[in-house]
């Protein structure tokens, strides 16, 4: 018995880093082939030992039976939403702003702003033990079983302290396409966009049809941490991919406004060739103290602010 647990030890170990690899790096370094294997390996040795199954063992992604429905869920730090900029005088005043608020120098993060649903991700001891839609953005819904069948979604972390992260779960464009195909073929009303599609995804009381949606997530943010001892925004996203999180690869660290504008000016053209809908640019001051110093509006931070692509003219076919 005991070598079975240290074979479903290294199994683990073994699938979670090929998971990593292939969901969050999106650099597999085996053959799916492989993957498969070792999973029905470990499948065949939890059959013969159900007392060794672990709620974050790879074959535990999707869940049992459907929930009757779901759970309110009270975020203790309110997810806020972002105002909004439309143009370059827009991002100019946010960042003059911005300026005035702290005798400090000023440096800005810029993120693609994903086009899906906003959520919440706690881990307690190092394991995923719930996960939540922002709702109205202090009371949202407990989608924990949904959100555990998102590969990219680590069940387990190496922080041991509680933590909370927020980011983005999304639907990318050939799995919303594919959907649409296979809701029309069933007669199906199709989705209007991703952004609808990831969120009636995600409101699905049985798990398996969420598992079946191949979903994706970008992390983005922190909200409650034990720990503190980070101080800016750029240091939290690179300690969240250390710590096995899918964090956006195209943010960038900007020492000046005219770098921003260079930024929204590149992704402008570019974002047709992304494999994902993004609806804007995500700009923040870095420093944590900062941050601090400009503090919130009624509804929204003064250290961030969301540009918006002009909204694509609908070529009516
Ligand atoms: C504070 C905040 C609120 C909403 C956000 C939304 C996105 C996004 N949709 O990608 C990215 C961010 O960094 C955000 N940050």
């Amino acid at each position: 018995k005991n070598q079975a647990q240290e074979k479903v030890n290294e199994l683990r170990e073994i699938l979670n880093k090929y998971a990593h690899e292939y969901y969050v790096l999106d650099k597999p370094s085996v053959p799916d082939s492989e993957y498969d294997q070792k999973l029905q390996e470990l499948r065949k040795l939890e059959e013969a030992y159900p007392e060794l199954i672990t709620a974050d063992s790879p074959t535990q992604r999707v869940g049992g039976e459907p929930l009757e429905g779901f759970t309110k869920v009270q975020h203790e730090i309110p997810m806020l939403s972002l105002s909004n900029a439309f143009n370059e005088q827009d991002l100019r005043d946010f960042a003059r702003r911005a300026s005035q608020g702290t005798d400090k120098p000023l440096a800005f993060v810029c993120e693609l702003k994903i086009d899906g649903l906003a959520i919440s991700l706690t881990y307690e001891n190092g394991k995923f033990v719930r996960g939540a839609t922002r709702g109205d953005g202090t009371t949202g819904e407990d989608i924990t079983s949904n959100l555990r069948t998102i590969r990219s979604i680590p069940l387990s972390i190496k922080e041991q302290r509680k933590i909370e992260v927020r980011g983005e779960a999304f639907m990318p464009h050939k799995s919303f396409l594919a959907l649409n195909e296979q809701k029309e073929k069933n007669g199906e009303e199709p989705f209007a966009n991703p952004r609808n599609a990831a969120a009636g995804s995600l409101r699905q009381l049985d798990p398996r049809i969420a598992a079946s949606r191949n979903l994706d997530v970008f992390l983005y943010g922190v909200g409650e941490w034990e720990a503190e001892e980070i101080n800016s925004h750029s240091g939290r996203l690179e300690y969240m991919k250390e710590q096995g999180f899918k964090t956006n690869p195209e943010w960038k660290r900007c020492d000046s406004i005219e770098e921003v504008l260079e930024y929204v000016e590149y992704w402008t053209t570019e974002r047709p060739n992304l494999r994902y809908e993004i609806d804007g640019i995500v700009i923040k001051v870095d420093d944590l103290d900062i941050q601090e110093e400009l503090g919130y509006t009624a509804k929204s931070p003064r250290w961030a602010i969301a540009y918006k692509f002009p909204a694509e003219e609908v070529v009516t076919t």
